[in-house]
């Protein structure tokens, strides 16, 4: 029977510490990861306290003046952190209505000569000046570690609901856990009426799990169900959004669905929508290919319980299953920011833009 939906269902994490509920968890994660590919998040094991901090810095820091912005560029970092102006990306060949900051989890860069280009991707992210934006660099470390250590949590349960070993996850994380997670605060300001109302034009996410914060209100964040229709995720208080990459869906033979998605700007009259995506990564030399998952037949056959499947509107990545994720990753970078690649990876821009840097870069 197939199983397409038209909500996107809510998981209580408060059930995963009580023995007697938690196989109830379980089981629907298992459900949500099959069938839907999102689900909500309610009562993280995120301080609640931080959760309203980020949210409250978020419009701050696209309101510090636009020179404080410009000081941390995207293009003056090699692993593509910092600010990216309105409307620098395209996806679908539409502009994408967003300002963002690329920022990440600690990690300092271990790039030597010889080491495959990728190793250069990882590394110190660019912080606004402290003394315009006070405590927010701590505030948001604070943070990003919180839900770090839940994304960890988070893929021990995807094991547990598919009945792998835990250990069966060490391959992706080869590395001790040593990894960068990259994290955006992004704005969507209200366009101009006669626009288009594109914030972010109908993708997938690459890496393992997403974990998004809704920081304003506003609705705009749809998802695409089985048949293709495009259904809301409107944001709940003090929960959070989170969806499967396609390096998750190739690794777990597609058990685990990337499902497409997209955000709608804010309606006119209205204000700037703001959202803090948290974008788990696994090792960067993992070759998901390499290393897919072994399931038993009964779990693989919940699969087929999904039924027929109308292609979505978003665009597949082909090579997920053939290169270094770090590879992946740096070549999505290169395209979505081409004045980043002609910077600090020139070969790597001459291969994708040969004609030279277009006015914008391509998200997919
Ligand atoms: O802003 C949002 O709610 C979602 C953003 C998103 O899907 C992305 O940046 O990958
Ligand atoms: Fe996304």
């Amino acid at each position: 029977m197939a199983s397409n939906f038209a909500s996107v269902p809510i998981l209580d994490y408060s059930l995963v510490s009580d023995p007697e509920r938690k196989p109830e968890f379980i089981k629907q994660l298992r459900h949500a990861l099959i069938d839907v590919g999102f689900l909500y998040l309610s009562n993280p094991p995120v301080a609640r306290e931080d959760i309203d901090a980020v949210i409250d810095y978020a419009p701050r820091l696209f309101d510090l003046p636009q020179e404080a912005k410009e000081k941390i560029r995207m293009v003056n970092s090699p692993h593509f952190f910092g600010y990216s102006r309105f409307g620098a990306e395209l996806t679908k060949g539409k502009t994408d209505q967003r300002e963002q900051f690329d920022f990440a989890t600690p990690y300092e860069n271990q790039w030597k000569p010889g080491d495959p280009e990728y190793l250069k991707l990882w590394g110190s992210p660019q912080w606004p000046d402290e003394d315009l934006l006070p405590g927010f660099k701590e505030t948001f470390l604070r943070y990003l570690a919180q839900v770090e250590k839940l994304s960890f949590n988070f893929i021990e349960l995807l094991a547990e609901a598919f009945q792998i070993p835990v250990s069966s996850l060490d391959p992706f994380f080869n590395e001790g856990r040593h990894l960068q997670h990259r994290a955006k605060v992004v704005k969507y300001p209200v366009p101009p009426d006669d626009s288009s109302d594109q914030g972010v034009g109908p993708h997938f996410d690459g890496g393992f799990l997403t974990f998004l914060l809704q920081a304003s209100p506003h609705r705009g964040l749809q998802v695409q169900n089985l048949r293709g229709e495009w259904i809301d995720a409107p944001p709940i208080p003090g929960s959070f959004v989170i969806n499967i990459g396609k390096a998750l869906e190739t690794a777990t033979q597609g058990l685990a669905r990337a499902t497409s998605h997209r955000v709608l700007s804010p309606e006119p009259g209205s204000t700037p929508r703001y959202s803090i995506p948290f974008f788990q990564n696994i090792s960067q030399n993992v070759r998901i290919g390499d290393s897919v998952l072994q399931f038993s037949p009964d779990i693989l056959k919940l699969k087929e319980s999904r039924g027929e499947e109308v292609a979505p509107d978003s665009v597949n990545y082909a090579e997920y299953g053939l290169l270094p994720s770090g590879e992946v990753a740096l070549i999505g970078r290169v395209k979505s920011h081409p004045d980043v690649a002609q910077r600090h990876y020139p070969d790597l821009f001459k291969q994708f833009f040969p004609d030279g840097l277009p006015a914008q870069g391509f998200a997919y």
